[in-house]
């Protein structure tokens, strides 16, 4: 799945877009199949904004995002569906768990939801035990501290089939020991995958052997 930016201005940053370079912003881009893309940018310069355009929640700009040479707005409701159950997973950077759920049913949840399930369940506590979670799989969403929620919400991205992971800052509450196993379990899925991610960030890192760096 391909995906190109042409000319794509957030209409409420647009006089900070324009004043500024971006490697992004109002250029013409290709993010291409299987591709591992690093976004980096200090905050409030759209890391956020951009994961919503490439998710198609957030409409608010202009110019043209193409997915396989077709703009986001010629997608039915339903095609969309199917596109985020299958195509494109994400992490968001608020990670939207449910708080009455535990973490365990925040991440079977998405894992039933498939027509197929794409993992068993026992899947969960093998990614769990890694990423070094899985004594809180019971305990509810809100009583996680936050770099367990992001554990969480990163295996719950992981319960599904796609060909790109969005993930909007994924480590910002993991120490240095937790982001490179989050990062290695990311990086192993997306390759048994062959799929691509892009990934927001306030700073260099390594992560991952990125293809290619934006600064936005
Ligand atoms: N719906 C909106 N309407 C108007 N302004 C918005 C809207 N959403 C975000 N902004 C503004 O756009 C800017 C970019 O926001 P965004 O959340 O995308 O930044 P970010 O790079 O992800 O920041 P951070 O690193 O702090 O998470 C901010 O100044 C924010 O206040």
């Amino acid at each position: 799945m391909q995906i190109q930016l042409s000319a794509v201005v957030p209409v409420p940053l647009r006089d900070k877009v324009l004043q500024q370079q971006s490697d992004i912003w109002n250029r013409d881009i290709t993010f291409s199949p299987a591709q591992f893309i690093k976004i980096k940018a200090p905050s409030g310069t759209g890391k956020t904004t951009l994961v919503h355009y490439l998710y198609n929640i957030r409409y608010d700009y202009t110019g043209t995002i193409r997915i396989n040479d077709k703009p986001w707005p010629s997608y039915s409701k339903d095609q969309l569906a199917v596109m985020r159950q299958q195509q494109i997973s994400v992490i968001f950077q608020d990670l939207r768990l449910f708080d009455q759920l535990s973490a365990l049913e925040n991440i079977e949840l998405k894992r039933v939801m498939q027509p197929e399930p794409y993992y068993p369940a026992e899947k969960i506590k093998e990614m769990a035990d890694r990423l070094g979670v899985s004594h809180v799989l019971n305990q509810s969403g809100a009583t996680l501290s936050y770099g367990e929620r992001q554990r969480i919400a990163i295996i719950r991205a992981l319960m599904q089939p796609f060909e790109w992971l969005m993930m909007d800052e994924p480590f910002s509450h993991l120490d240095e020991a937790n982001a490179t196993k989050a990062a290695r379990l990311i990086a192993e899925e997306c390759s048994a995958r062959k799929a691509g991610f892009v990934l927001t960030d306030l700073d260099h890192d390594q992560h991952f052997d990125y293809h290619v760096t934006y600064h936005l």
